[in-house]
């Protein structure tokens, strides 16, 4: 920061805002702090009596808030979002379309531990609307080093985009709904409709429900019946712990092509089942997924029909943040559930 005349500060950053009262008319900043100061302002300057001011130089190795904010901003946000016209060294960047929101965390750590900036995002792999802001990205002092946002804008051009959003498919659910109990009609089916809400809460088309007693070889036709009717997602509910009867884990892994987890650090849904036919995810639902409001399926639904493909490591990093505080009002996804 240094003090110039108000002649010699053209080109220079305003270092604080400058107040200008006029009794019973005005009182606030008549030039905000960051502003650039141009010829045209010189008289107004005089005006409210600075003939002097404290002001950041722009040189060739320095760059506005603004411009370095904009710039971050571009450089961290795919295509398909949008950045709004940097103020006070910040410029958001929203979501344009309703979308799954991934952030490239380590690109993310690393761009914060350069000096001056700072790179704020909402929680990956959240769901996020159209217009809804998703990641600012701002700039500490008033101008920055042009290095530094170089470095910055090398690390997004190295790491690909660290913000974007990722398409939500319509894709076509099966449902499986197994127990002997439901299947003979001994008791009413309740978690068939709790699933279908959940397709439809996640923008799924319902394909069909079945119903299979607990028999390996009988669910195991009702998922193939699913696929060949072409599910591009089933999910088989009940069955799925440590019971005598409980044989759907079995039915889903005879067949997938690739079993993926039995078995989730996650609760409530500890005992669900990720396995893949082919491309097409086959999800084994534990039961507390009929009786708690959020689960394991709230969590991978959104990335299954984002096509994501579900591995072994995505499923073991859910442990942090994977226990549901159980709220008496839940106010998920707006809590630390699944925010692994
Ligand atoms: N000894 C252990 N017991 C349990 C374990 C365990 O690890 N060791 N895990 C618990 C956890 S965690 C969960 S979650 C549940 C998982 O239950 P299942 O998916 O095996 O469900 P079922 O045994 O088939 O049924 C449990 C209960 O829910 C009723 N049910 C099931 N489906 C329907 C339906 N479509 N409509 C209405 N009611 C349904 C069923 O009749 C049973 O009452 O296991 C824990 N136990
Ligand atoms: O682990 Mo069960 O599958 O929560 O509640």
């Amino acid at each position: 920061m240094q003090k110039v005349k108000v002649e010699e500060a053209v080109g220079m950053v305003l270092a604080h805002d400058l107040t200008k009262i006029v009794p019973g008319e005005f009182k606030g900043a008549a030039f905000k702090k960051g502003h650039i100061i141009r010829a045209e302002d010189i008289e107004e300057l005089k005006n409210i009596g600075k003939n002097h001011l404290w002001v950041v130089p722009l040189g060739d190795g320095r760059v506005h808030e603004n411009e370095a904010a904009g710039r971050l901003a571009a450089a961290a946000a795919a295509q398909g979002l949008s950045i709004t016209k940097p103020r006070e060294g910040k410029a958001n960047i929203v979501a344009v379309h309703r979308g799954l929101l991934k952030i490239n965390r380590s690109a993310l750590a690393e761009l914060n531990q350069i000096p001056d900036i700072a790179v704020v995002t909402l929680y990956d792999n959240t769901i996020v609307e159209p217009e809804q802001i998703v990641a600012a990205a701002k700039i500490i002092p008033l101008t920055m080093d042009r290095e530094e946002l170089e470095r910055a804008e090398r690390i997004c051009g190295r790491a690909g985009p660290v913000i974007a959003t990722r398409e939500l498919f319509r894709l076509k659910v099966g449902i499986v709904v197994t127990g002997s109990e439901v299947y003979s009609g001994r008791i009413q089916d309740r978690f068939g409709a709790v699933l279908k809400a959940k397709i439809a809460h996640y923008g799924g088309e319902f394909l069909d429900l079945q119903y299979a007693p607990d028999d390996t070889d009988f669910i195991q036709g009702r998922i193939q019946g699913m696929l060949e009717r072409g599910a591009e997602l089933v999910l088989i509910s009940g069955g799925m712990a440590v019971d005598a009867d409980d044989v759907t884990p079995q039915a889903i892994a005879r067949s997938a092509s690739e079993v993926v987890a039995y078995g989730v650090p996650l609760l409530p849904g500890a005992m669900c089942m990720v396995a893949y036919h082919g491309a097409t995810p086959l999800v084994g639902v534990p039961a507390c997924a009929m009786y708690n409001q959020t689960t394991i399926l709230d969590v991978i639904m959104p990335r299954l029909l984002a096509k994501e493909r579900l591995t072994r490591a995505d499923l073991a990093a859910l442990a942090h943040g994977g226990l549901c505080r159980q709220c008496e009002v839940c106010h998920y996804p707006v809590c630390s559930f699944g925010k692994s």
